[in-house]
Protein backbone atom coordinates (compact mmCIF):
# COMPACT_ATOMS: atom_id res chain seq x y z
CA UNK A 1 0.00 0.00 0.00
CA UNK A 2 1.47 3.56 -0.85
CA UNK A 3 1.77 6.02 2.18
CA UNK A 4 -0.94 8.43 2.01
CA UNK A 5 -3.70 6.89 0.55
CA UNK A 6 -6.77 4.84 2.58
CA UNK A 7 -6.08 1.00 2.90
CA UNK A 8 -9.40 0.68 1.31
CA UNK A 9 -8.20 2.35 -1.77
CA UNK A 10 -11.56 4.47 -0.89
CA UNK A 11 -9.96 7.51 -2.82
CA UNK A 12 -9.52 9.78 0.50
CA UNK A 13 -6.05 10.17 0.86
CA UNK A 14 -5.16 10.38 -3.02
CA UNK A 15 -5.89 7.65 -4.82
CA UNK A 16 -9.02 7.01 -6.87
CA UNK A 17 -12.01 4.94 -5.93
CA UNK A 18 -11.79 1.84 -7.98
CA UNK A 19 -14.34 -0.33 -7.33
CA UNK A 20 -13.48 -3.72 -8.77
CA UNK A 21 -10.79 -3.58 -6.57
CA UNK A 22 -12.29 -2.90 -3.18
CA UNK A 23 -12.45 -6.43 -2.07
CA UNK A 24 -9.13 -7.61 -2.50
CA UNK A 25 -7.55 -3.78 -1.15
CA UNK A 26 -9.37 -4.79 2.27
CA UNK A 27 -6.37 -7.28 2.72
CA UNK A 28 -4.73 -4.11 3.69
CA UNK A 29 -6.63 -3.71 6.74
CA UNK A 30 -3.88 -4.96 8.87
CA UNK A 31 -2.16 -2.07 7.99
CA UNK A 32 -4.75 0.05 8.26
CA UNK A 33 -3.82 3.92 8.11
CA UNK A 34 -6.98 5.57 7.95
CA UNK A 35 -9.92 4.52 10.18
CA UNK A 36 -11.75 7.41 9.62
CA UNK A 37 -12.83 5.92 5.92
CA UNK A 38 -14.10 2.74 7.47
CA UNK A 39 -17.71 3.69 7.21
CA UNK A 40 -17.46 5.16 3.94
CA UNK A 41 -15.65 1.94 2.46
CA UNK A 42 -18.42 -0.14 4.31
CA UNK A 43 -21.01 1.39 2.40
CA UNK A 44 -18.77 0.78 -0.95
CA UNK A 45 -17.80 -2.11 -0.19
CA UNK A 46 -21.67 -4.02 0.30
CA UNK A 47 -22.71 -1.97 -2.86
CA UNK A 48 -19.75 -3.39 -4.79
CA UNK A 49 -19.13 -6.95 -3.90
CA UNK A 50 -22.62 -8.10 -2.77
CA UNK A 51 -20.74 -9.53 0.29
CA UNK A 52 -21.72 -8.67 4.18
CA UNK A 53 -19.13 -6.02 4.97
CA UNK A 54 -18.26 -8.61 8.11
CA UNK A 55 -17.96 -11.62 5.96
CA UNK A 56 -15.21 -9.36 3.81
CA UNK A 57 -13.29 -8.27 7.22
CA UNK A 58 -13.44 -11.21 8.89
CA UNK A 59 -11.92 -13.35 5.57
CA UNK A 60 -9.02 -10.48 4.68
CA UNK A 61 -8.49 -9.69 8.77
CA UNK A 62 -7.46 -13.59 9.23
CA UNK A 63 -4.10 -15.06 7.63
CA UNK A 64 -4.49 -19.16 6.94
CA UNK A 65 -1.86 -21.57 6.67
CA UNK A 66 -1.36 -25.06 6.44
CA UNK A 67 1.20 -26.91 7.06
CA UNK A 68 2.06 -30.75 8.56
CA UNK A 69 -1.41 -31.50 9.38
CA UNK A 70 -2.00 -28.13 11.44
CA UNK A 71 -4.22 -25.12 9.81
CA UNK A 72 -3.58 -22.08 11.87
CA UNK A 73 -5.33 -18.62 11.43
CA UNK A 74 -4.70 -16.38 12.57
CA UNK A 75 -7.53 -13.19 13.22
CA UNK A 76 -5.56 -9.91 13.33
CA UNK A 77 -8.76 -8.09 14.58
CA UNK A 78 -9.18 -10.26 17.76
CA UNK A 79 -5.35 -11.38 18.06
CA UNK A 80 -6.77 -15.17 18.24
CA UNK A 81 -4.87 -17.84 16.50
CA UNK A 82 -6.62 -20.74 15.72
CA UNK A 83 -4.55 -23.90 15.80
CA UNK A 84 -6.70 -26.89 14.27
CA UNK A 85 -6.01 -30.44 13.93
CA UNK A 86 -5.87 -31.78 10.56
CA UNK A 87 -4.53 -34.90 10.05
CA UNK A 88 -6.79 -37.55 9.04
CA UNK A 89 -8.18 -40.06 9.98
CA UNK A 90 -8.30 -39.87 13.58
CA UNK A 91 -5.35 -36.84 14.65
CA UNK A 92 -3.36 -39.37 16.25
CA UNK A 93 -0.27 -38.08 17.40
CA UNK A 94 2.28 -39.60 15.73
CA UNK A 95 6.20 -38.45 15.92
CA UNK A 96 5.65 -35.85 13.20
CA UNK A 97 2.65 -34.37 14.33
CA UNK A 98 4.07 -34.22 17.79
CA UNK A 99 6.99 -32.17 16.77
CA UNK A 100 5.19 -30.08 13.90
CA UNK A 101 2.57 -28.82 17.00
CA UNK A 102 5.60 -28.44 19.62
CA UNK A 103 7.39 -26.26 16.10
CA UNK A 104 3.83 -24.22 15.52
CA UNK A 105 2.88 -23.67 19.33
CA UNK A 106 6.73 -21.72 19.89
CA UNK A 107 5.56 -19.82 16.65
CA UNK A 108 2.50 -18.64 17.99
CA UNK A 109 4.51 -18.30 21.56
CA UNK A 110 6.46 -15.57 19.59
CA UNK A 111 3.73 -13.99 17.76
CA UNK A 112 3.94 -10.63 18.86
CA UNK A 113 0.18 -9.99 17.92
CA UNK A 114 -1.81 -13.03 19.19
CA UNK A 115 -3.14 -12.97 22.25
CA UNK A 116 -4.83 -16.13 22.98
CA UNK A 117 -5.13 -19.55 21.08
CA UNK A 118 -7.79 -21.98 20.08
CA UNK A 119 -7.02 -25.34 20.36
CA UNK A 120 -9.37 -27.38 17.74
CA UNK A 121 -10.12 -30.32 15.40
CA UNK A 122 -10.54 -29.78 11.40
CA UNK A 123 -12.03 -33.51 11.07
CA UNK A 124 -15.41 -34.57 11.90
CA UNK A 125 -16.29 -36.24 14.96
CA UNK A 126 -13.01 -35.96 16.32
CA UNK A 127 -10.89 -33.73 18.65
CA UNK A 128 -7.85 -36.01 18.65
CA UNK A 129 -7.40 -39.59 19.22
CA UNK A 130 -4.61 -39.90 21.46
CA UNK A 131 -1.08 -40.75 20.85
CA UNK A 132 -0.70 -42.81 17.81
CA UNK A 133 -0.81 -46.62 18.83
CA UNK A 134 1.05 -47.36 15.73
CA UNK A 135 3.97 -45.64 17.67
CA UNK A 136 3.85 -48.06 20.81
CA UNK A 137 2.91 -51.32 18.81
CA UNK A 138 6.32 -53.60 17.84
CA UNK A 139 8.14 -50.04 17.98
CA UNK A 140 11.88 -49.28 16.67
CA UNK A 141 13.76 -48.23 19.70
CA UNK A 142 14.88 -45.39 18.71
CA UNK A 143 12.10 -43.90 17.25
CA UNK A 144 9.87 -44.75 20.43
CA UNK A 145 12.23 -42.66 22.85
CA UNK A 146 11.85 -39.24 20.20
CA UNK A 147 8.47 -40.25 20.00
CA UNK A 148 8.09 -40.25 23.69
CA UNK A 149 10.18 -36.93 23.93
CA UNK A 150 8.67 -35.24 21.63
CA UNK A 151 4.87 -35.99 23.13
CA UNK A 152 7.12 -34.68 26.42
CA UNK A 153 8.27 -31.24 25.10
CA UNK A 154 4.82 -30.67 23.44
CA UNK A 155 3.08 -31.27 26.46
CA UNK A 156 5.55 -28.76 28.48
CA UNK A 157 5.04 -26.45 25.97
CA UNK A 158 1.45 -26.52 25.64
CA UNK A 159 0.67 -26.48 29.76
CA UNK A 160 2.94 -23.44 30.18
CA UNK A 161 1.83 -21.48 27.39
CA UNK A 162 1.84 -17.89 28.84
CA UNK A 163 -1.24 -16.79 26.36
CA UNK A 164 -4.64 -17.73 26.96
CA UNK A 165 -5.12 -21.20 25.86
CA UNK A 166 -8.72 -22.73 25.04
CA UNK A 167 -9.62 -26.29 23.75
CA UNK A 168 -12.88 -26.23 20.98
CA UNK A 169 -13.36 -30.00 21.78
CA UNK A 170 -15.43 -30.79 18.44
CA UNK A 171 -15.92 -34.46 18.66
CA UNK A 172 -14.19 -37.80 20.65
CA UNK A 173 -11.26 -37.01 22.68
CA UNK A 174 -9.54 -39.97 24.08
CA UNK A 175 -6.28 -40.18 26.07
CA UNK A 176 -3.38 -38.23 24.53
CA UNK A 177 -6.55 -36.37 23.30
CA UNK A 178 -7.91 -35.72 27.01
CA UNK A 179 -4.30 -34.50 27.78
CA UNK A 180 -4.38 -31.99 25.02
CA UNK A 181 -7.58 -30.46 26.52
CA UNK A 182 -6.72 -30.84 30.09
CA UNK A 183 -3.82 -28.47 29.18
CA UNK A 184 -5.64 -25.54 28.09
CA UNK A 185 -6.98 -23.09 30.29
CA UNK A 186 -10.90 -23.65 29.56
CA UNK A 187 -12.89 -26.25 27.64
CA UNK A 188 -15.78 -25.71 25.60
CA UNK A 189 -17.58 -29.55 24.24
CA UNK A 190 -19.82 -30.61 21.81
CA UNK A 191 -22.77 -32.80 23.37
CA UNK A 192 -22.48 -36.28 22.58
CA UNK A 193 -18.91 -37.08 22.15
CA UNK A 194 -16.55 -38.74 24.74
CA UNK A 195 -13.27 -37.59 26.83
CA UNK A 196 -11.05 -39.22 29.60
CA UNK A 197 -7.89 -41.11 30.40
CA UNK A 198 -9.08 -44.63 28.80
CA UNK A 199 -5.02 -45.97 29.03
CA UNK A 200 -5.92 -49.17 31.09
CA UNK A 201 -7.83 -50.55 28.60
CA UNK A 202 -5.55 -50.47 26.14
CA UNK A 203 -3.31 -52.60 28.64
CA UNK A 204 -0.95 -49.15 29.30
CA UNK A 205 -0.47 -46.79 32.40
CA UNK A 206 -1.16 -42.96 32.25
CA UNK A 207 1.95 -41.04 33.39
CA UNK A 208 2.22 -39.55 36.43
CA UNK A 209 1.92 -36.25 34.58
CA UNK A 210 -1.07 -37.04 32.89
CA UNK A 211 -2.98 -38.28 36.10
CA UNK A 212 -1.56 -35.04 37.30
CA UNK A 213 -2.92 -32.94 35.70
CA UNK A 214 -6.98 -35.52 36.19
CA UNK A 215 -6.38 -35.17 40.26
CA UNK A 216 -6.36 -31.56 39.67
CA UNK A 217 -9.06 -31.49 37.94
CA UNK A 218 -11.38 -34.35 39.43
CA UNK A 219 -9.86 -34.84 42.72
CA UNK A 220 -8.71 -37.93 44.21
CA UNK A 221 -11.59 -40.36 44.52
CA UNK A 222 -12.86 -39.49 41.12
CA UNK A 223 -9.83 -39.96 39.77
CA UNK A 224 -8.86 -43.38 41.02
CA UNK A 225 -12.23 -44.58 39.94
CA UNK A 226 -11.61 -43.38 36.68
CA UNK A 227 -8.37 -43.80 35.90
CA UNK A 228 -8.82 -47.56 37.18
CA UNK A 229 -11.59 -48.40 35.17
CA UNK A 230 -10.32 -46.40 32.12
CA UNK A 231 -13.41 -44.83 32.14
CA UNK A 232 -14.07 -42.50 28.85
CA UNK A 233 -17.10 -39.69 30.17
CA UNK A 234 -19.83 -38.33 27.91
CA UNK A 235 -19.45 -34.99 27.22
CA UNK A 236 -22.57 -34.31 29.62
CA UNK A 237 -21.18 -36.27 32.29
CA UNK A 238 -17.13 -34.36 31.53
CA UNK A 239 -19.33 -31.01 32.42
CA UNK A 240 -20.77 -32.56 35.53
CA UNK A 241 -17.39 -33.38 37.26
CA UNK A 242 -15.73 -30.66 35.62
CA UNK A 243 -13.38 -31.79 32.93
CA UNK A 244 -15.41 -29.27 30.52
CA UNK A 245 -16.53 -26.19 31.38
CA UNK A 246 -19.01 -26.01 28.83
CA UNK A 247 -21.36 -28.30 27.00
CA UNK A 248 -23.06 -26.78 23.67
CA UNK A 249 -24.10 -28.32 20.00
CA UNK A 250 -21.38 -28.75 17.80
CA UNK A 251 -21.91 -25.36 15.79
CA UNK A 252 -21.56 -23.74 18.38
CA UNK A 253 -18.88 -25.15 20.01
CA UNK A 254 -16.09 -22.10 18.51
CA UNK A 255 -18.45 -19.43 18.69
CA UNK A 256 -18.89 -20.26 22.62
CA UNK A 257 -15.24 -20.47 22.79
CA UNK A 258 -14.60 -17.23 20.53
CA UNK A 259 -17.63 -15.27 23.50
CA UNK A 260 -15.56 -16.84 26.21
CA UNK A 261 -12.41 -15.71 25.09
CA UNK A 262 -14.24 -11.86 24.18
CA UNK A 263 -14.86 -11.96 28.12
CA UNK A 264 -11.56 -12.65 28.96
CA UNK A 265 -10.38 -9.17 28.93
CA UNK A 266 -7.76 -9.68 31.98
CA UNK A 267 -4.26 -8.04 32.52
CA UNK A 268 -1.96 -10.41 30.09
CA UNK A 269 0.93 -10.25 32.80
CA UNK A 270 -1.13 -10.48 35.42
CA UNK A 271 -2.94 -13.46 34.20
CA UNK A 272 0.09 -15.25 32.51
CA UNK A 273 2.37 -14.75 35.84
CA UNK A 274 -0.82 -15.94 37.77
CA UNK A 275 -0.95 -19.28 35.48
CA UNK A 276 2.68 -19.60 35.48
CA UNK A 277 2.40 -20.23 39.56
CA UNK A 278 -0.33 -22.64 39.36
CA UNK A 279 1.26 -24.65 36.49
CA UNK A 280 5.08 -24.72 36.99
CA UNK A 281 5.47 -27.06 39.31
CA UNK A 282 3.73 -30.03 37.44
CA UNK A 283 5.71 -29.24 33.82
CA UNK A 284 9.28 -28.67 35.77
CA UNK A 285 8.60 -31.77 37.61
CA UNK A 286 8.67 -33.89 34.08
CA UNK A 287 11.14 -31.46 33.08
CA UNK A 288 13.93 -32.11 35.49
CA UNK A 289 12.59 -35.84 34.82
CA UNK A 290 12.54 -36.63 31.18
CA UNK A 291 15.03 -38.98 31.29
CA UNK A 292 14.26 -41.13 33.54
CA UNK A 293 10.53 -40.61 32.59
CA UNK A 294 11.18 -42.18 28.75
CA UNK A 295 12.93 -44.90 29.89
CA UNK A 296 10.34 -45.88 31.95
CA UNK A 297 8.16 -45.72 29.44
CA UNK A 298 10.10 -47.67 26.90
CA UNK A 299 10.65 -50.54 29.35
CA UNK A 300 6.91 -50.72 30.05
CA UNK A 301 5.92 -50.38 26.24
CA UNK A 302 8.24 -53.57 25.15
CA UNK A 303 6.76 -55.54 27.89
CA UNK A 304 5.47 -58.97 26.12
CA UNK A 305 1.92 -58.30 28.01
CA UNK A 306 1.74 -54.66 26.79
CA UNK A 307 2.64 -55.59 23.50
CA UNK A 308 0.42 -57.90 23.06
CA UNK A 309 -2.35 -56.13 24.89
CA UNK A 310 -2.06 -53.04 22.10
CA UNK A 311 -2.35 -55.52 19.37
CA UNK A 312 -5.32 -56.72 20.22
CA UNK A 313 -6.64 -53.17 20.72
CA UNK A 314 -5.41 -51.92 17.65
CA UNK A 315 -7.16 -54.74 15.60
CA UNK A 316 -10.34 -54.29 17.80
CA UNK A 317 -10.26 -50.76 16.28
CA UNK A 318 -9.63 -52.05 12.39
CA UNK A 319 -12.85 -54.81 13.07
CA UNK A 320 -14.69 -52.58 14.01
CA UNK A 321 -15.90 -51.70 10.25
CA UNK A 322 -16.30 -55.24 9.58
C1 LIG B 1 2.90 -47.99 29.14
C2 LIG B 1 3.53 -46.67 29.07
C3 LIG B 1 2.67 -45.47 29.21
C4 LIG B 1 1.93 -45.10 27.97
C5 LIG B 1 1.20 -43.84 28.19
C6 LIG B 1 0.37 -43.54 27.03
C7 LIG B 1 -0.41 -42.31 27.13
C8 LIG B 1 -1.44 -42.05 26.32
C9 LIG B 1 -1.94 -43.17 25.49
C10 LIG B 1 -2.82 -42.84 24.32
O1 LIG B 1 -3.18 -41.75 23.99
S1 LIG B 1 -3.19 -44.26 23.51
C11 LIG B 1 -4.46 -43.85 22.40
C12 LIG B 1 -5.78 -43.93 23.06
N1 LIG B 1 -6.81 -43.71 22.09
C13 LIG B 1 -7.86 -44.48 21.95
O2 LIG B 1 -8.10 -45.40 22.70
C14 LIG B 1 -8.77 -44.12 20.82
C15 LIG B 1 -8.89 -45.25 19.85
N2 LIG B 1 -9.75 -44.86 18.75
C16 LIG B 1 -11.10 -44.83 18.84
O3 LIG B 1 -11.69 -45.08 19.84
C17 LIG B 1 -11.82 -44.44 17.60
O4 LIG B 1 -10.93 -44.60 16.52
C18 LIG B 1 -12.32 -42.99 17.60
C19 LIG B 1 -11.25 -42.00 17.97
C20 LIG B 1 -13.50 -42.88 18.58
C21 LIG B 1 -12.85 -42.67 16.18
O5 LIG B 1 -13.78 -43.61 15.78
P1 LIG B 1 -14.17 -43.71 14.23
O6 LIG B 1 -15.21 -44.77 14.14
O7 LIG B 1 -14.49 -42.38 13.69
O8 LIG B 1 -12.82 -44.16 13.49
P2 LIG B 1 -12.15 -45.59 13.48
O9 LIG B 1 -12.71 -46.38 12.33
O10 LIG B 1 -12.22 -46.23 14.81
O11 LIG B 1 -10.63 -45.22 13.18
C22 LIG B 1 -10.19 -44.82 11.89
C23 LIG B 1 -8.80 -45.34 11.68
O12 LIG B 1 -7.94 -44.71 12.64
C24 LIG B 1 -7.26 -45.73 13.39
N3 LIG B 1 -7.05 -45.22 14.76
C25 LIG B 1 -7.96 -44.79 15.62
N4 LIG B 1 -7.39 -44.35 16.75
C26 LIG B 1 -6.07 -44.52 16.59
C27 LIG B 1 -4.94 -44.25 17.41
N5 LIG B 1 -5.06 -43.71 18.64
N6 LIG B 1 -3.73 -44.55 16.94
C28 LIG B 1 -3.57 -45.09 15.71
N7 LIG B 1 -4.61 -45.36 14.88
C29 LIG B 1 -5.83 -45.08 15.33
C30 LIG B 1 -8.17 -46.92 13.34
O13 LIG B 1 -7.46 -48.10 13.59
C31 LIG B 1 -8.68 -46.84 11.93
O14 LIG B 1 -7.66 -47.33 11.09
P3 LIG B 1 -7.99 -48.10 9.74
O15 LIG B 1 -8.82 -49.30 10.13
O16 LIG B 1 -8.76 -47.14 8.88
O17 LIG B 1 -6.66 -48.49 9.19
Amino acid sequence: MRAGTCAWNCGRGGSPLRYANAERSMAALRTLRFPSCLAFCRKHVNSITGRSFAKCQARFLSSVTERDGLQVSHNSNTGVVTLSMNKPPVNSLNLEFLQSMHKTLGEIQDDQDCRAVILTSGLTNIFCAGLDITEMYQPDDKRLREFWTSLQDMWIRLYSFPKTTMAAITGHSPAGGALLAMSCDYRVMAENFTIGLNETKLGIVAPTWFIDLYVGILGQRLSELALQTGKLFTSEEALKVGLVDQVVPLNDVIPTVEKELSEWKIPALARGMTKDVLRRIYWRKLQETQDVDTESFVFLIKQEKVQQTLGLYLQSLKNKKK
